[in-house]
């Protein structure tokens, strides 16, 4: 069964349908990409499977259980799928062990003492366990995303997605958040992507999406995908992002 099941579902805003259909089986421990041109709708599709956004048709499931529309569904659904996105959106008033407790405690009622050890082991995972009681501006951005992942790890999700977390960091500190993506990859994480780092995807994700005008225009592991796109439009956006 897959982790994530996307049938058929649509978007709009106003008049502009942003999904026009998407049909999408993401199965547990799968690392996918998510590439397209600005505006093809890769971040709405995201924060639909995070029900940040409600759908107008079509259905999306994840472990099996159908998203549903009300508040309390949606919360619930929060729970399954982490959400990271380009902005850290860390609480600068808070110590960086406060950051990653905080939600646990308030949305689970996980214990105090039970949030730290949680918030200890994940800080360790993402290489700052030595930062815990550090506040956010004393950290580079490259470490804020860093500690952005093991607030969402924290929560314990089935799947994570990422919506473009590397693309508000200089390029020096990409790669350290790169390299904790990779490890989550490998230790069999589910994990959505949409990214433009067009050699991270081909090396560490399974299939690549392809989305066009609302649309899974092409789809399939990154070796195929990228060597031999079967569509002009597909050909065009490698053209573009050639050396990223
Ligand atoms: N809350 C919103 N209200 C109205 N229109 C929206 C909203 N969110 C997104 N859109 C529109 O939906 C379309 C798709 O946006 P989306 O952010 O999903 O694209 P994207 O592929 O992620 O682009 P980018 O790479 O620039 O982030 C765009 O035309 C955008 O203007």
């Amino acid at each position: 069964m897959p982790l994530i099941a996307i049938d058929n579902v649509k978007k709009r805003f106003g008049d502009n349908e942003v999904l026009k259909g998407i049909s999408l089986d993401i199965e547990p421990g799968e690392v996918i990409a998510i590439i397209g041109k600005s505006g093809s709708g890769k971040s709405t599709l995201l924060r639909c499977i995070n029900g940040l956004e409600t759908i107008d048709e079509g259905n999306i499931s994840v472990a099996g259980a159908k998203l549903g529309q009300t508040e309390l569904e949606l919360r619930n659904l929060r729970l399954k799928v982490g959400m990271i996105f380009q902005q850290f959106n860390l609480f600068p008033h808070l110590s960086v062990g406060r950051n990653v407790m905080i939600a646990p405690m308030i949305v689970k009622g996980t214990s105090e003492a039970e949030a730290e050890a949680i918030a200890k082991a994940n800080l360790e995972k993402v290489g700052l366990g030595h930062k815990f009681d550090a506040y956010p501006d004393q950290l580079s951005g490259g470490q804020q995303q860093r500690v952005a992942i093991a607030r969402a790890l924290s929560m314990q999700p089935q799947a994570l997605l990422c919506d473009e977390i590397t693309s508000a960091l200089d390029p020096e500190l990409v790669n350290e958040v790169l390299a904790v993506v990779r490890g989550l990859a490998k230790e069999g994480m589910t994990l959505v992507m949409v990214t433009h780092e067009m050699r991270f995807a081909r090396e560490v994700c399974n299939r690549l999406v392809f989305m066009h005008q609302g649309k899974v225009h092409e789809i399939g592991p990154p070796e195929e995908v990228f060597t031999n796109p079967k569509t002009p439009e597909l050909q065009q956006f490698i053209g573009m992002t050639q050396g990223a």
